[in-house]
């Protein structure tokens, strides 16, 4: 497939079902060739924004335009794009040839044209020797690369894929995101993965948008995601997260983080007076003796993980969740001791109180 890639662009939309706003004013830019992922918890409007991209549910205000041409007012087959679902969504009377041949049918190919094009679209999944099964003779697996063939075989501009894994099993999960990935790039088709799993999300796409209540809580690669979040929603929902609350201060020329409990974190500059502070666990250091920037605490838990050692500290009036990698030999703080915990203050992150 060798089309011209294409952006999409979503403004200003709102969308209610009966009076009940479900996206209050979705702004959002993808771009041409990009792996995209809709992000958050269930109800938060991911599949509600997908599909008003596909066309499907009730009509939007405001624009959606895909290669720069508003698609609002158009049948979902006009639009050009391909939407994979999460149940497959396969024909169960027709052999897996059939299904993919189905859309090129639909729109009318001439016969020596949909031979050569359905081989391909199988061969692209790896399941050209099973074009002649049924859907119910074929694994979950093989099942979802038929619903992926089926979609790409129409050549659309835009692929749309709406939680397309979560029906297999974990392992099958992991290696068919690397395959949809591959794919993907293959084809350089713009393409948006709707998943409320953020591990999906991470390895994934280019960039992600986390949404939350119908929200665009804020939009980026997944690693500027983690480690900036902006807000207390996306530092929660992207992994673990200590937030404690207090204020700024500057200290000669350094900031420092005064919490509600007195003690006292170094942070970068930052232009928040008060709010709260975001610690990874995995960013704190833990060690018996204390030191400069340390804050004093008492081991409550230990937890061993492997490949990492998690401790429950209780520290600044918190219960502090502390990461440290586990080598062999490496040193383990007892439980019950007193020990300090370090902050580099590049990592952390101060998010100002919500206005
Ligand atoms: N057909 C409908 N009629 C009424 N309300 C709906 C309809 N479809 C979705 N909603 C509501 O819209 C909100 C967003 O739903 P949506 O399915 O977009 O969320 P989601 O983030 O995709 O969640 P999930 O991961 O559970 O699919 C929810 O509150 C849901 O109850």
């Amino acid at each position: 497939m060798n089309q011209q890639m294409v952006g999409i662009e979503i403004e200003n939309v709102h969308l209610s079902f009966g009076d009940t706003e479900v996206l209050t004013g979705v702004n959002l830019t993808i771009e041409p060739g990009e792996f995209f992922a809709f992000l958050g918890p269930s109800g938060s409007g991911k599949s509600t924004l997908l599909r008003a991209i596909a066309g499907f549910g009730p009509r939007p205000s405001g624009a959606i335009r895909i290669g720069g041409k508003d698609i609002v007012d158009l049948p979902p087959w006009k639009r050009n794009v391909g939407m994979v679902f999460q149940s497959y969504a396969l024909w169960p009377h027709l052999s897996v040839r059939d299904n993919v041949a189905f859309g090129l049918r639909e729109r009318k190919m001439p016969r020596n044209e949909i031979g050569p094009r359905v081989d391909a679209a199988l061969d692209l999944v790896g399941l050209s020797h099973l074009a002649d099964r049924m859907p119910n003779q074929l694994s979950g697996g093989q099942q979802q690369r038929i619903a992926l063939a089926r979609t790409v075989v129409v050549e659309p501009q835009v692929l749309l894929l709406d939680e397309p894994l979560s029906n297999l099993d974990a392992n099958l999960r992991v290696q068919m995101r690397r395959e949809l990935l591959a794919l993907q790039r293959k084809l350089g088709l713009t393409t948006i993965f709707v998943t409320h799993d953020q591990e999906e999300a991470n390895t994934t796409s280019d960039r992600m948008a986390v949404l939350d209540g119908g929200v665009i809580q804020q939009v980026g690669s997944p690693q500027v995601l983690y480690d900036n979040p902006e807000n207390l929603f996306v530092a929660n929902f992207l992994g673990t997260a200590n937030v404690l609350n207090g204020k700024v201060e500057k200290s000669g020329d350094q900031m420092r983080f005064l919490t509600s409990t007195g003690d006292v974190l170094p942070v970068g500059d930052t232009s928040v007076t008060s709010g709260s502070i975001v610690l990874r666990p995995q960013n704190i250091n833990i060690s018996a003796t204390g030191g400069s920037d340390t804050i004093k605490g008492k081991v409550l838990h230990r937890e061993f993980l492997g490949s990492q050692i998690r401790y429950i500290v209780e520290a600044a009036g918190s219960e502090i969740i502390v990461d440290q990698s586990h080598a062999v030999g490496a040193d383990w703080q007892e439980i019950g001791g007193d020990v300090a915990l370090q902050i580099n203050a590049q990592t952390a992150v101060v998010i100002a109180d919500p206005h």
